[in-house]
């Protein structure tokens, strides 16, 4: 049976648990997990339910009694298919490991993306990337960054990206391309914000004799480094390291948090609430890779 992720957010209130949960069960949907929270701040409310159609009513009419049910509730609800994969693109310049990861991950089914594509402004990748059956596009940044992001923007536009990857890919988004892709580019930042912003943090947190390094994942904004944060993690260090050894501690902490984050995303659990998220817990069953050994 086909499982969808509800998802609804809006003013907080009482009844809304139970006008959505009315509503599956109305449509003969089984609520397998759900996930719902209010920022008293905010007033917000967010939700998310893994449900699995046992009468086959299908997307088109569940949307259209989500819709009906949300509507007097005030929340704006969402469907959608669990096991769709998310068509992404995947940037990075020079440092591969994140894109490497990616691109195991996605092939064995442990994150629910579909690579469309890879696009670097170096040429460092193109024959690991070829060699997977996926386009690889060379857009150099020269002086004209410019012209190179309108080129980017066209092959996304192209391959029907829904959501771009910054896997290392290190030059700074125009505000433009930040707007236009606003809440579907994330990019992993090789510190544990707000520390250490910028091209170089592991030189500035050696400089400063920290004991801990990470890495953080967030939505990219105009504002360099500073966009709601989806996934951190941090590994010790000690004062007999030297910044390679950082920057070789620091691989695999920055590929597990792109890859948590970027699987968030990918399961409809990340909610935008002002400059912060909400993520929920992944469901049950739903890191189970298509090659589980
Ligand atoms: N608009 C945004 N663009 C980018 C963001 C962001 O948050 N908002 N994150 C960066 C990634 N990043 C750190 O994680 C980062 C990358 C590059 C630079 C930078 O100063 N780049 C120079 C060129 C450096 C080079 O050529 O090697 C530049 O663009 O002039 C700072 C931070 C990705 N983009």
């Amino acid at each position: 049976m086909t499982q969808y992720v509800l998802t609804a957010e809006g003013p907080s209130g009482r009844g809304l648990v139970a006008g959505l949960a009315t509503a599956a069960a109305a449509q003969s949907c089984n609520i397998l997990d759900s996930a719902q929270f209010v920022d008293t701040e905010s007033n917000r409310f967010f939700l998310r339910m893994l449900l699995r159609d046992e009468a086959a009513v299908g997307p088109h009419n569940l949307s259209a009694a989500f819709d009906a049910a949300a509507a007097p509730l005030c929340l704006q609800a969402q469907v959608h298919d669990a096991a769709r994969k998310s068509r992404i693109a995947v940037m990075v310049s020079r440092f591969g490991h994140c894109l490497n990861d990616l691109l195991y991950r996605s092939r064995i089914g442990a994150l629910p993306v579909e690579i469309a594509c890879v696009i670097s402004n170096h040429d460092l990748y193109g024959d690991t990337v070829r060699e997977q059956g996926l386009a690889f596009h060379h857009i150099p940044v020269k002086d004209d960054k410019a012209a190179a992001e309108r080129r980017q923007m066209q092959v996304l536009r192209d391959c029907g990206i829904e959501l771009v990857v910054l896997a290392r890919y290190m030059q700074v988004l125009s505000a433009e391309m930040c707007h236009e892709m606003s809440g579907r580019i994330i990019n992993i930042h090789h510190s544990f914000l707000p520390s250490f912003k910028g091209a170089v943090p592991y030189q500035q947190a050696h400089e400063k004799g920290v004991k801990l390094i990470g890495a953080t994942a967030h939505y990219v904004t105009e504002d360099l480094d500073e966009g709601p944060i989806i996934e951190q993690d941090v590994v010790r260090v000690t004062h007999a390291q030297s910044m390679g050894d950082f920057v070789s501690l620091g691989r695999d902490v920055e590929a597990m948090v792109l890859a948590r984050a970027v699987h968030a995303h990918a399961t409809h659990r990340v909610f935008l609430n002002g400059q912060r998220t909400i993520v929920f817990p992944p469901s049950p069953g739903s890191f189970v890779s298509e090659r589980m050994g």
